[in-house]
C-alpha cells in the first residue's frame, strides 16, 4: 500500500494557473507561494532566527556542499540535527549539493559513480555521490531532500543533455533506494531538460515513474545564464504537466519579475541568494525598482528605502543614514538592507498569495511590474 508522504500539499485557490496552497512539512505548515531565504552555512547571513520569524520567514534552505565541508554533517547530526544546531524550528529544505560542487568546487569530474572535486575551502579531494548526498541530507534531518542531479552549464546542446538526463534519472533511482528516513524527510524530483520542451518532458516522464516516492517536484537547469524568455517560455511548458496534487519548487529564482512570472505559471516554492547577497552590497529591492544606496544622490534622503513598506528597516531609519552605514562599512548597514530585501520578497509573495485567492493575479502582477520598471527612486 502507497505509504503516507510526509510532506504533503493542499490546494486551495486557482487564477489562472497561479496557486494558493498549503504545505504540510515535520516541523509546521507553509502557506504558498512562498520564498525560501538561503541560509548557506547553518545562517541566513546577518539575520537570527528570531528576525527571520519576526519578517514571515516560513522555510528556509540549507547546502548540503558546505556543510558537508564544514562543520561535517555529523558534527551537526550530533546537536541533533540543522534544526537545533541553528536554533530554526520551522521547515528547512536541503539541496543536494550537485550543483555548488560546480558553482563552487574545482577540478570537478563526472561519472557514473558521482562528481569528484576539490573543496573551495582547503583543497582536500571529495566524492559526492547520490548514496552520500542523500545520507548528509538525513544527518542534517531537513524537512525536504533534494535528489542529486546534474544542472547541465546554461545553453548547453541537446546532444550533452540528453545523456545527462538519463544520468540524473538514474541517480535518482539511487537517492529513492538510499533514503533512509523517507517517512520523516520528504524527497523532491528535479526535473532537468535544459530549455528544451521535449527533452523537459524526457527528464519528467523518467522521473514520474518514480512519482510515489516523491513528495515534490523541483524545476531545475534554470536561472544558470538562459536568457529570459527561455526561462519563462519552459516555465509555462513545463509546470502545469508537474502533479497538480504536490509542490512545485523553482531553484535559484529571486528577483521580483521573475518570481511574479514563475507563481503565474503554477510555481509554489522559490529559493535566491540574491536578495542576501546584493543586500550586504548595498542594492535593495524597492516598489520602483532596484536601488544602490551608496549612490551620493542619497547622502541627505530623509526617505525610507521604500516608501511603501512598513518593514522595521523602512519605518526607523533613513536613506541618508543607511548610505552612511555602508560608507563607513558599518556591518550594521548590511543588516538592515538584508532584513528589507528578505520582507520585501516575503511580502511580495505575501500579496501574490492574497490575489490568487481573490482570483486576480494576473491585475496584481500586471500592477507589480508597471511600478517596478519606472525605476524612479
Ligand atoms: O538544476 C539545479 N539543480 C540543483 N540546484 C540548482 C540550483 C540553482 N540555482 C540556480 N540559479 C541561482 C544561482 C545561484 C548561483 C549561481 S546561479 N539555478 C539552479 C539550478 C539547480
Ligand atoms: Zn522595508
Amino acid at each position: 500500500m502507497e505509504r503516507k508522504l510526509p510532506v504533503t500539499y493542499e490546494l486551495q485557490k486557482k487564477s489562472g494557473k497561479a496557486r494558493a496552497g498549503k504545505i504540510t512539512a515535520p516541523h509546521g505548515e507553509i502557506e504558498t507561494p512562498v520564498f525560501m531565504p538561503v541560509g548557506t552555512q547553518a545562517t541566513v547571513k546577518t539575520m537570527t532566527p528570531e528576525e527571520l520569524e519576526s519578517i514571515g520567514s516560513q522555510i528556509i534552505l540549507g547546502n548540503t556542499y558546505h556543510l558537508y565541508l564544514r562543520p561535517g554533517d555529523d558534527l551537526v547530526a550530533k546537536f541533533g540535527g540543522l534544526h537545533k544546531f541553528m536554533n530554526w524550528n520551522k521547515p528547512i529544505l536541503t539541496d543536494s549539493g550537485g550543483f555548488q560542487v560546480f558553482s563552487l568546487g574545482s577540478l570537478r569530474k563526472i561519472t557514473e559513480k558521482g562528481v569528484e572535486f576539490r573543496s573551495h575551502i582547503d583543497g582536500s579531494k571529495h566524492t559526492l555521490t547520490p548514496e552520500k548526498s542523500i545520507h548528509i541530507q538525513n544527518n542534517l534531518g531537513s524537512d525536504i531532500v533534494m535528489l542529486f542531479d546534474e544542472c547541465p552549464p546554461g545553453l548547453s546542446s541537446r546532444e550533452y543533455i540528453i545523456p545527462s538526463i538519463e544520468r540524473t534519472t538514474r541517480w535518482a533511482r539511487r537517492c529513492v533506494e538510499a533514503h533512509q528516513r523517507p517517512d520523516e524527510q520528504g524527497l523532491f524530483a528535479i526535473v532537468q531538460g535544459g530549455i528544451y520542451e521535449d527533452l523537459r518532458d524526457k527528464s519528467l516522464n523518467e522521473l514520474s515513474e518514480m512519482d510515489s516516492a516523491f513528495s515534490g517536484y523541483a524545476i531545475g537547469g534554470l536561472a544558470v545564464g538562459e536568457p529570459r524568455e527561455d526561462m519563462y517560455r519552459i516555465l509555462d511548458y513545463i509546470v502545469e504537466k508537474c502533479p497538480e496534487n504536490k509542490p512545485r519548487y523553482l531553484m535559484g529564482v529571486g528577483e521580483p519579475l521573475d518570481m511574479l512570472e514563475a507563481v503565474e505559471s503554477g510555481i509554489d516554492m522559490m529559493d535566491c541568494v540574491q536578495p542576501t547577497r546584493i543586500g550586504r552590497h548595498g542594492t535593495v529591492f524597492t516598489k520602483y525598482g532596484r536601488l544602490v544606496i551608496k549612490n551620493a544622490s542619497y547622502a541627505e534622503d530623509d526617505r525610507p528605502l521604500d516608501e511603501d513598506c512598513d518593514c522595521y528597516v523602512c519605518r526607523n531609519f533613513k536613506r541618508g543614514y543607511i548610505r552612511h552605514l555602508f560608507k563607513a562599512e558599518e556591518v550594521l548597514g548590511q543588516r538592515l538592507a538584508t532584513y528589507h530585501n528578505l520582507y520585501f520578497l516575503l511580502k511580495l509573495m505575501k500579496d501574490a498569495r492574497k490575489a490568487i485567492l481573490e482570483d486576480r493575479f494576473k491585475e496584481f502582477k500586471d500592477e507589480f511590474i508597471k511600478n517596478y520598471n519606472m525605476g524612479k527612486n
